[in-house]
């Protein structure tokens, strides 16, 4: 299949004052549409940073990213982002306001459909009750699965999720794995996932790209396809987890 992102030998690297520090090194992989694509691996291993040059927001040293065969240069109302931060939303502006924001600023869609969009896209997400609230007034979660809406409503190429659900209390974690698998069943949006935490990723993922530590590099690409929430604690479940583990603590044994 072809596909729509491809990642080909990519070299991140941030120049401060006193260091040259490679984030990635040659990284490269393939995600096709509709793939819930997960990067895996430990903090530091440039996971945020391979997110950030899908976005657009910084340029490989080294080899190339594209997007439906053209090459990414700069953010794009094609790749939304969510991130972990709960303060993501504007706080001076309602959550229908929130919602309906990247649409009117990208001028993605005609400005008469917007107010409909929003309309669906709170229902999706089950907070219609809570379009004329403020994000004060919101929970963690109720906080991120605003932003996982405002970014599905502009109907993107590619949704980057980077940790969305990393500050949130285990169950309100669980409950919005449970969210993203509902509304990829819904949207079929593509999905480029990123965590550190292998069960998530296993729950998630169809695919997990499993990077090395500091200066990350691809260590293993598996297929998880078949697992999903009532799979956890299964055999199968608890191999591959096993599996990842061991790639991920061999790896950090032979650094140190
Ligand atoms: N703006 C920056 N300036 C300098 N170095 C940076 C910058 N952002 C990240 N780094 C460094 O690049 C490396 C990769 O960082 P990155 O945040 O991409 O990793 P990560 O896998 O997402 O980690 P975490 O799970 O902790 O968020 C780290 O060594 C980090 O210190």
């Amino acid at each position: 299949m072809d596909p729509l992102l491809s990642v080909d030998t990519v070299t991140l690297q941030y120049q401060t004052t006193d260091h040259l520090i490679t984030a990635t090194w040659r990284v490269s992989f393939n995600v096709v549409e509709g793939d819930r694509f997960v990067l895996l691996g430990p903090s530091g291993c440039g996971k945020s940073s391979l997110l950030k040059a899908v976005g657009g927001f910084i340029d490989p040293v080294e080899g190339q990213i594209r997007l439906k065969h053209r090459e990414i240069k700069k953010p794009g109302p094609d790749r939304m982002m969510v991130f972990q931060e709960f303060d993501q939303l504007l706080g001076w502006k309602t959550v229908a306001e929130n919602v309906a924001y990247p649409m009117k600023v990208s001028r993605r869609f005609q400005k008469a459909e917007i107010p409909d969009r929003v309309a669906r896209g709170l229902a999706t997400i089950g907070l219609e009750r809570f379009a004329d609230a403020y994000p004060h007034m919101l929970s963690g979660g109720m906080k991120q699965r605003v932003a996982i809406a405002r970014a599905l409503a502009m109907e993107p190429e590619l949704l980057l999720m980077d940790e969305p659900f990393a500050a949130l209390d285990a169950l309100t974690r669980r409950a919005m794995q449970a969210e993203v698998l509902r509304l990829w069943e819904q949207t079929g949006v593509t999905m480029l996932f990123v965590t550190h935490s292998i069960e998530e990723a296993l729950i998630i993922g169809s695919r997990i790209l499993v990077l090395s530590p500091h200066p990350g590099q691809v260590r293993a690409e598996l297929d998880a396809s078949d697992l999903g929430f009532s799979d956890v604690g299964s055999r199968r479940f608890a191999e591959l987890h096993q599996t990842i583990e061991s790639m991920l603590f061999e790896r950090q044994e032979a650094t140190t």
